[in-house]
């Protein structure tokens, strides 16, 4: 009776606090934890509702800001499917001074790191971390992405194969984008790892660090949620994790530790330096703790990669035609080495479009610090205010199938992104907070892709001999969830011929 009571108060006053925008009315906030573990089901909404409700969201899309209030477990927040509403709030993100609420972010796992942190702080350390995103950092990335690629057809055994089935791509794309991040980004000296299925098959005293960041990355949520001593437990499964997380916290920090004893100032503007060694300057002032979390910034990239070569297996026309542009943009400088869209517009159209069917990251959250006017216009034309306390959700699995800034959401089509303005992303967020890393995560994959395409065909694996390609869209390319932190298609597994 008791619970009733209090659950009815807290909807109350939760309803109150959004104004009674209508919305709707759950148990569980679908962005808390226990909203997150606990699947979408006809009573939580859970962290994949978006994607679940795709064609139906915000009211069949006629709402361009609802509410989602519990009863229970979270605050009552904000949604929104709109474009539009998030370049005005996060266009402005200077002067609205909005806020990171830092229990939905991974600041109880990392720490304060540039993602997390707000106001004069985040300031600071964008400030910092700014210069190692410079034209060395890109070049020897893009070296890089074709050694990996090298590397990746050698240890995974495909060097003298004429054609490959690969169960799924994810688990081959997420270690070269790991190796690469690893290798530009921080520094750290990352191996290609083992063929290892699962964290079973891994001997506790052979995890390597790529092995190790793999693992830890497909477990955060489970990091954050679980206590620590049920990692002391004897499940190998569990003690895996565990000698994981803590393999790689020890690595970063030995980095760190090197890096610390760097000659770099802190208020060095010049170029150079890795991201990590940035971070690190920018730290020495504080508790030297402040850190971007590479696990995450690799599991966005190769989701979106997984995605991109699954709809290039289906869409067979769409992958000949970015062929022909890596085969003439190949002659014209004898090399693969894509640094703008503008050098493979369709190639990089895949990616942004995979990018917009997956967008990696669920919602980006923010608190108002003040009452905000915003202008939307559905259901009507109006100015709605945003009252100073509370929270919106920028959805962007919701915008990417909202059909009023993306007709026809369902089908992959690359050309949407043929010229469209860097600062339109909206994968790669918005305003002065968008995505530091986007040319690093473009430049990576797209060379990564190029490689690839270049050699090999990708087809689909059908699952029997009647299978149509649209059977095979619907069964592999529906089944979309969280993995780790972020949203990403499932498991994909494609066929490469060779080409040559
Ligand atoms: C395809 C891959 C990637 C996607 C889809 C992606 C997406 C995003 C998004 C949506 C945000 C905005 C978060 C917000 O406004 O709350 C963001 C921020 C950020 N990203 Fe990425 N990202 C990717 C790759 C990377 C890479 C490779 C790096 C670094 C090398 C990186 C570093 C960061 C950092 C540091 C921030 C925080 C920026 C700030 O708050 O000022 N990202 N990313």
């Amino acid at each position: 009776m008791t619970a009733v009571v209090l659950a009815v108060y807290h909807l109350l006053k939760g309803l109150k606090k959004v104004n009674y925008l209508p919305g709707y009315r759950v148990i569980l906030s679908p962005v808390t934890v226990l909203g997150r573990i606990v699947p979408t089901c006809f009573w939580n909404l859970g962290v994949n509702w978006a994607w679940a409700h795709r064609d139906t969201a915000y009211f069949n899309f006629t709402h361009d800001i609802i509410s989602i209030v519990p009863a229970m477990f979270g605050e009552a927040t904000f949604f929104t499917c709109s474009f539009d509403v998030m370049k005005q709030l996060l266009g402005n993100e200077h002067k609205l001074q909005l806020v990171k609420p830092l229990d939905l972010t991974l600041h109880r796992v990392w720490g304060q790191s540039l993602a997390s942190a707000s106001g004069e702080l985040w300031r600071k350390h964008r400030r910092a971390i700014n210069p190692a995103f410079h034209s060395s950092i890109y070049k020897a990335l893009r070296v890089e992405s074709g050694q990996v690629y090298r590397e990746m057809i050698e240890n995974e055994g495909w060097t003298d194969q004429k054609e490959v089935i690969i169960p799924n791509i994810k688990n081959v794309v997420s270690k070269a984008i790991l190796v690469t991040v690893g290798r530009c980004g921080f520094g750290l000296l990352m191996k290609w790892p083992r063929n290892t299925r699962s964290n079973i098959d891994i001997d506790p005293n052979q995890v390597s660090l790529t092995e190790a960041i793999v693992i830890s990355a497909s477990n955060v949520i489970a990091k954050v949620a679980i206590p620590n001593w049920f990692y002391k437990l004897p499940i190998k499964k569990v003690q895996i994790v565990n000698i994981a997380w803590n393999m790689f916290t020890s690595e970063t920090r030995k980095v760190i530790r090197d890096q610390k004893t760097a000659d770099l100032k802190y208020d060095d503007e010049s170029e150079g330096g890795y991201i990590l060694r940035r971070l690190v300057a920018a730290s020495k002032e504080d508790s030297g703790k402040y850190l971007l979390d590479e696990q995450e910034m690799a599991q966005t990239s190769s989701s979106i990669l997984t995605a991109t070569l699954g709809f290039l297996a289906i869409y067979q026309d769409e992958q000949e035609t970015a062929y022909k542009e890596i085969s003439e943009f190949v002659s014209k400088n004898g090399k693969i080495d894509i640094k703008e869209p503008s050098d493979t517009p369709h190639l990089s159209g895949c990616f942004f479009e995979a990018g917009r069917r997956y967008p990696a990251g669920f919602f980006l959250p923010r608190s108002l610090t003040e009452d905000t006017p915003v202008k939307v216009k559905r259901p009507t034309e109006q100015t709605i205010i945003l009252p100073k306390g509370s929270r919106i959700m920028f959805d962007l699995v919701s915008l990417s199938n909202n059909p009023n800034d993306f007709p026809d959401p369902h089908i992959f089509r690359p050309s949407r992104w043929y010229n469209v303005s860097d600062t339109d992303l909206f994968m790669f967020g918005a305003g002065p907070r968008m995505c530091i890393g986007r040319k690093f995560a473009f430049m990576q994959n797209v060379n990564l892709l190029a490689h690839i395409l270049n050699e090999w065909k990708v087809d689909i694996v059908p699952e029997t001999e009647d299978e149509t390609r649209e059977a095979y869209e619907k069964r592999v390319m529906y089944v979309a969830g969280p993995d780790g932190t972020s949203f990403s298609v499932g498991r994909v597994s494609v066929k490469l011929s060779k080409r040559i």
